[in-house]
């Protein structure tokens, strides 16, 4: 349903992207994780037809956002990271707005403009004006606009984005909701977790590159002799942190709440050597092991930062 072969963005001197290529299938929900200025709204901009790539194809429904906009933009909803909002408007009159400009007559709209209302809780809104709605709602009144022509595919960016932890469940749960109905769904955001509770498949993107793409599972696998080792000692811990910032197979080595951390690429019998070579230095250690890479983890493994 939607497919990019090697797009490319410059702005300038700045490469925005640098060679993205990945496939949504139809009815799946796709997230885009990445630090800022990864590229995660550039390259949802090209889908929404919005900007040009500069050299690769971008398709969304067998259409190329370049060669045929219109019908592109039949088939999205897209959701921007930010939108205006006109203040003299009620809730029903903005949406009424945006269902015209999709060329909905009167009728439709007036059938449409409740359900959605309803679907994004904001019923009880339909006659308050925007600018009076806390962010929350004008999240999900800005999500409720890009439904109005019933698109296929919705294009969401980092729509929990700045809502409270309440907010932001009441938000994914929607777009559970939204799942469930078979739209094909491509989200962004920085609530890692979040999203590998909702998505099928997680591409992290980082300067431009997708450095790696998969079930939250096949990242994890991606990631295997990459482990990450978690070790708990008595004291000396100033000491094992420059030890084992020495040790070639090991590499971001971190104090964490009591405890080392550190990526280690060696094998199962490296990793026991280096326990034995530790004990045999005298350093006090209580526990020592791999620690459960969540979702979180697994991106600060993969991504190092670079250009955010
Ligand atoms: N219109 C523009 N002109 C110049 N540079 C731009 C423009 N839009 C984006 N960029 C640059 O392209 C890079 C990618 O930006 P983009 O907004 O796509 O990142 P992002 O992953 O969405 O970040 P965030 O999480 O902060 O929204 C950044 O270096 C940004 O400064």
């Amino acid at each position: 349903m939607i497919e990019m072969m090697d797009v490319t963005k410059q702005f300038g001197r700045t490469m925005a992207l640098k060679g993205i290529t990945m496939t949504i299938e139809k009815g799946q929900i796709y997230g885009f994780v990445g630090p800022n200025g990864a590229g995660k709204t550039t390259a949802m901009s090209i889908l929404s037809t919005l900007t040009a790539p500069t050299s690769g194809m971008a398709r969304v429904g067998g259409y190329d956002c370049v060669k045929n906009p219109k019908d592109v933009r039949r088939l999205i909803g897209y959701m921007p990271d930010f939108f205006g909002v006109y203040d003299n408007l009620t809730a029903y009159e903005y949406l009424d707005f945006y269902a015209e400009s999709h060329g909905l007559p009167v009728n439709e709209r007036e059938r449409v403009i409740p359900q959605m209302l309803e679907l994004v809780n904001l019923t009880h809104k339909t006659n308050d004006y925007v600018d009076m709605l806390s962010r929350g709602m004008k999240q999900r009144l800005g999500l409720a606009r890009s439904l109005v022509h019933n698109p296929e595919v919705l294009i969401l960016d980092e729509p929990a984005s700045g809502l409270d932890p309440r907010a932001r469940i009441e938000m994914r749960e929607i777009v559970k909701a939204l799942r469930d109905t078979g739209k094909t769904i491509l989200i962004s955001s920085h609530i890692l977790p979040e999203l590998a509770e909702m998505c099928d498949t997680i591409g992290i993107i980082e300067a431009g590159q997708l450095v790696a793409a998969g079930t939250v599972a096949d990242i994890d696998r991606h990631m295997r002799g990459h482990r990450l080792l978690k070790i708990r000692l008595l004291g000396r811990q100033a000491e094992l942190l420059t030890h084992l910032r020495a040790v070639s197979s090991i590499s971001n080595v971190v104090a964490e709440d009591g405890h080392v951390i550190a990526g280690f690429t060696g094998t199962d019998a490296e990793q026991a050597g280096l326990l034995a070579s530790l004990l045999a230095e005298g350093y006090p250690i209580i526990a020592f092991g791999e620690t459960e890479g969540n979702l979180e983890d697994i991106f600060l493994e993969i991504t190092k930062g670079v250009g955010s």
